[in-house]
């Protein structure tokens, strides 16, 4: 397995946001993470990263521990994290938003001497080309649309070169066809990486989800299963319907 989680548990001011017993992933597996607001979801993917300290468990990662490293040491071991939020520079051409990414891997002192070889521009245009970008390369990325700016902070996380991504909600704000067209990037994407996709767009898990989804229900896993078994789940269809009862709470 490429990340096993355990017993993980977060608290914040005496509520339980996260008890997750057990999580696993593969290689080049591609999991959708869905549940109802406040079930602990980016909770989750915010421990994972290093962005929120855990109060127990494990997160085992390529059979190293997770748990109690920094941000930073966490995205060197190769975990890239994607938030809702965006973060490109809008001035900024793609192409040197994407140029950024690369620099900001790199120590200070190599950024400081750092030219763009021919082989760093090649990997540019090709990670731009598989996020669709390559047409707009040389535009400004705040006069990009809501889908190419997702895509772009996508490739921004993959030239980051992890071997894990995380993302949160791509396809938020989206029109009907990018989401679709974002949805064919992830299962492309994950030919290459693993994956992990919170998401909400029931529409959008079903054409993404080709392996297992995850429910997490009031921190907790309700269960897993694919796309079907968790749509035809009971306790699943209650819960999406508000109908959270006795049940759920002793989960
Ligand atoms: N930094 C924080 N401080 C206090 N409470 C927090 C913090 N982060 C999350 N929570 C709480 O933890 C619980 C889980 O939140 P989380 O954002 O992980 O859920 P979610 O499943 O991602 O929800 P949504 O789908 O609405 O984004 C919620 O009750 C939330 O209010």
């Amino acid at each position: 397995m490429l990340l096993t989680v355990n017993n993980l548990s977060v608290s914040f001011g005496g509520v339980h946001a996260l008890h997750l017993d057990h999580f696993s992933l593969g290689e080049k597996e591609l999991r959708v993470i869905i549940g109802p607001n406040g079930a602990g979801k980016s909770t989750f993917l915010d421990i994972i990263c290093g962005k929120t300290k855990a109060d127990s468990g494990e997160v085992i990662f390529k059979g190293k521990p997770v748990l109690g490293k920094s941000e930073v040491q966490i995205a060197e071991l190769g975990i890239g994290r994607k938030f809702q939020k965006p973060s490109v520079f809008p001035e900024l051409t793609v192409y040197d938003n994407l140029l950024l990414a690369v620099k900001t891997k790199k120590d200070i002192f190599s950024t400081l001497f750092f030219k763009v070889s021919p082989a760093i521009a090649e990997r540019i245009h090709d990670v731009a080309a598989r996020l669709q970008l390559n047409t707009v390369i040389y535009k400004q990325a705040g006069a990009l649309s809501h889908g190419q700016k997702q895509w772009l902070e996508i490739a921004i996380v993959m030239l980051q070169d992890p071997t894990l991504m995380l993302i949160d909600e791509p396809a938020a704000g989206m029109s009907d066809e990018e989401t679709e067209k974002t949805g064919a990037l992830l299962l492309e994407l994950a030919n290459t990486h693993s994956i992990i996709v919170i998401e909400h767009d029931m529409k959008f898990v079903e054409q993404i989800a080709n392996h297992l989804v995850t429910v997490l229900v009031r921190g907790k896993r309700l269960m897993e299963g694919t796309f079907e078994e968790v749509k035809n789940d009971q306790r699943v269809i209650d819960c999406y319907l508000g109908r959270t009862n006795a049940q759920l709470e002793t989960l």
